[in-house]
């Protein structure tokens, strides 16, 4: 049996990506690199035994903390390699983040091939700077293959998981015929957009739509608003089924949602993250609007009166919606875990 070593760490859009490929490798024994405490070790649950190390980024401008940090990268960078010797992995995977630098750099002094799937459209630093160090960089966006010149790249879009490939039921009584409005701040949420839609909200619900928010779990005002069609939560687990019965989200533009969004042929109104590393939420986002998908507007731009209006008014164009919703459609890639996991059954 081969044996992968996966790298993901930190966000839904890294973890989720790397479980949809992991579910495509029923054979493989998978072992799970991430950091102590975050998202990862609930969402893998017992399903892959997981190795905890310490990382950090670089965004310090103190001298010594980054001697510090740099100790400490080339001090994991041994600890994974150690760990991919002992456990005689065959291959690295990693969906980038800090997370990746020693997984990647492990991989290349052990001799094994390293594949990194990047999902957003502009590249993050790790990516930019280890890519030279991995078998294949994937992609999330056919576009971003202009940042990495000197790269082997294949598009292959981003995995999700695979309830998104067929219907699954949304347990949260919601009548048939009315329209469902989400709003989502990625897997953290997002306390800015949910002040903004908190506004909003009262007329949504006065025309009959029901309203599911994720708010993250860090919202201050979490409980401050209650209605039989308002439905407030801080974590979702069944995305796949929201999104197929959603008929207009209201979001953040991470990679992972905006694909999930595509497969599930949702029309959105998005909001990138103004504080995403190079902007790269409004990058994400523009390639949604440019094929007729989203709409997007910069945060400091939308008033809640401007973003009600062009909720309700989309609300009440059907064939609006239609259209946005054949749009997304024709940017959803069906089998991109699956390609992702040929690449890595093919490295070795
Ligand atoms: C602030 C920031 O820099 N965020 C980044 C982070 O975001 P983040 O993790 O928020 O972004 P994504 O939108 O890519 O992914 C969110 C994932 O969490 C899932 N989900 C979310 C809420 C919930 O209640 N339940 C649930 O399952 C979604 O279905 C999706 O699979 O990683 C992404 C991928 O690198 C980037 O594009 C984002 O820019």
């Amino acid at each position: 049996m081969a044996r992968l070593l996966i790298a993901a760490s930190g966000t839904g859009g890294h973890v989720f990506p790397a479980l949809g490929v992991a579910e495509k490798l029923p054979d493989y024994e998978i072992q799970w690199l991430g950091t102590p405490d975050r998202l990862e070790q609930t969402l893998i649950g017992d399903r892959y035994s997981f190795h905890p190390i310490s990382v950090e980024g670089f965004q310090t401008r103190s001298p010594i903390k980054r001697l510090q940090i740099l100790l400490g990268l080339v001090s994991s960078v041994f600890e994974v390699k150690k760990l991919i010797e002992q456990e005689k992995i065959d291959v690295v995977f990693t969906t980038g983040g800090y997370i990746a630098s020693p997984a990647i750099l492990a991989a290349k002094l052990s001799g094994i091939p390293a594949i990194l799937h990047e999902s957003n459209y502009i590249p993050g630093k790790v990516t930019k700077l280890l890519s030279r160090f991995c078998t294949t960089v994937a992609l999330g966006f056919e576009g971003t293959k202009k940042y990495l010149p000197n790269t082997s790249t294949i598009w292959v879009s981003t995995p999700v998981r695979s309830q998104f490939y067929t219907p699954q039921p949304l347990d949260l009584n919601i009548p048939v015929n009315v329209p469902l409005i989400t709003v989502i701040g990625g897997s953290q949420g997002a306390v800015s957009v949910n002040q903004l839609v908190r506004q909003c909200i009262p007329s949504w619900l006065e025309i009959g739509a029901y309203v599911v928010h994720l708010t993250g779990k860090n919202d201050p005002d979490a409980d401050s608003f209650k209605h039989p069609q308002y439905i407030s939560l801080p974590f979702f687990d069944n995305m796949a089924g929201l999104l197929q019965r959603a008929n207009l989200a209201v979001s953040r533009a991470g990679s992972g949602t905006l694909t999930e969004l595509a497969i599930t042929k949702t029309p959105a109104i998005l909001i990138p993250y103004p504080f995403a590393a190079e902007d790269h939420q409004s990058f994400n986002a523009e390639v949604f609007v440019k094929a007729g998908a989203a709409y997007c507007y910069q945060q400091k731009e939308l008033t809640d009166k401007k973003l009600n209006n062009l909720v309700l008014d989309l609300l009440k164009n059907s064939n609006k919606l239609k259209e946005m919703s054949q749009k997304s459609s024709e940017l959803a890639v069906m089998d991109s875990a699956e390609k992702l996991a040929n690449l890595i059954k093919d490295s070795i």
